[in-house]
This record gives C-alpha cells, structure tokens and sequence, in this order.
C-alpha cells in the first residue's frame, strides 16, 4: 500500500496581513504540515520571511513546521530555527558539503529534508539517502509561488521512488488536483501548494489533495 499522503499548504501564498487567521484556517481543514519557505534574495531572486516571523506563528498552531531553507550557505543559518522547525529541508545546490550540512540539521534534533532544483540530477543525494528523511523534488524553479508545473520532473520522482521505496518524497511548485495526482502516481507523497489552497475555499481544496 502507498503511504499516506501529506499536505502541506505553503505559507508564501497566504494573505501576510492575517497570518494566524490563515494557518488556523488550513489547520481546521485538515492540513497536516505548514510549509515556511525562507528565501534570502541571492540563493534566490526573491526575499520572503525568515526566523522571527516563524517563531511569533509557532504558538498558534500544532501543524508540523515545514521549513524550505532556499538561502546560500545554510550551515550558518539552521541554528536560527531550532526551536520553532520541525523538519529543516536545505537545497543540495545551496552547500559546498551536503553530507556535513545534513548532520548540522540532525544535531538540532531536526527531520533533514532535501532539495533539488528541477535540473539537478539525483546523483546529487544518491549517497546520502539513508541519511535524509525526505527528499523535495522542486517542480518549478524556486523564488515564486504561482508558477506552472515541470511534467518532467514525473520520471525524476518515479526513479527516486524505486531508489529509496520508504523515503518520504515531497513536490513543490505549480501543485493542483490534476498534478498533485500526477505526482503521487508517480510516488510522491507529501504535496506542498500555495496558490491552490490559498486561493480559496480551503476546505475542497485540501480535500481534493488527500489522493
Ligand atoms: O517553494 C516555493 C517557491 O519557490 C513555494 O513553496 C511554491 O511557490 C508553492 O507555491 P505554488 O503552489 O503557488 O506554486
């Protein structure tokens, strides 16, 4: 049997203004992670929120902490989310030593997750599966919600699935009810979406995610 399907909707495309509001909102519709996308404007061309921001939601909700570091040089900022992240995911491209960035993670007592930007191969994490909890396969180039859905990332999931058939495979970017199902065909099983979900009607919206 496959496993259980994750959804986590992706805070970036919630309304700022009414932040508490909105994660309680997807929390009451059966989200079951927040995923907390931190861009630091040079990793990528866009700068969204970092630590303070996670720590004044934190005691708001019971949902697990997602948190997508797409920052350079993470080893010097994964201290900065101890205490409010759940699961701490680097970008293999973001580091110089992704084996030694993964035990950073860990000695925090964190789920280390990974991800890979669309044309970086799986090579990249071929050796360090067994130490990582998740992989994320980004299916769009990260720094902005709203984009549209890579179909050729669908092989790249289906080959990591028959790599590591027990790893928890998460997808980002451009994900919907037609492509988050795509996806979990091919053997993803934690669906991240921000303009989906925040776009309205958040309780159909989830539902329809919970493939
Ligand atoms: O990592 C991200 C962008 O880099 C976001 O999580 C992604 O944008 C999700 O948004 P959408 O569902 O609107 O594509």
């Amino acid at each position: 049997m496959g496993k259980e399907i994750i959804v986590a909707p992706s805070l970036l495309a919630a309304d700022f203004s009414n932040l508490k509001k909105e994660i309680q909102e997807v929390e009451k519709f059966g989200a079951d992670f927040l995923h907390l996308d931190v861009m630091d404007g040079n990793f990528v061309p866009n700068i969204s929120f970092g630590s303070p921001i996670l720590e004044a939601i934190r005691p708001h909700t019971k949902l697990v902490f997602d948190v997508h570091l797409m920052v350079e040089n993470p080893d010097c900022l994964i201290h900065l989310f101890k205490d409010c992240a759940d699961i701490i995911t680097v970008h293999a491209e973001s580091t110089k030593h992704l084996n030694r960035t993964i035990q950073l993670v860990k000695s925090f007592g964190k789920k280390v997750g990974v991800a890979l930007n669309p044309s970086t191969p799986l090579d990249f994490i071929k050796y360090d599966l067994d130490n990582i909890d998740m992989v994320l396969i980004m299916t769009v180039n990260p720094g902005f919600g709203g984009q549209r859905f890579i179909p050729e990332m669908l092989p790249k999931i289906k080959e990591l699935r028959n790599l590591a058939p027990e790893i928890d495979i998460q997808v980002d970017g451009g994900i919907n009810d037609k492509t988050g199902k795509l996806a979990v065909q091919a053997g993803a099983n934690i669906l991240v979406a921000g303009s989906y979900i925040f776009s309205g009607n958040y309780k159909n919206k989830i539902n329809s995610l919970k493939f």
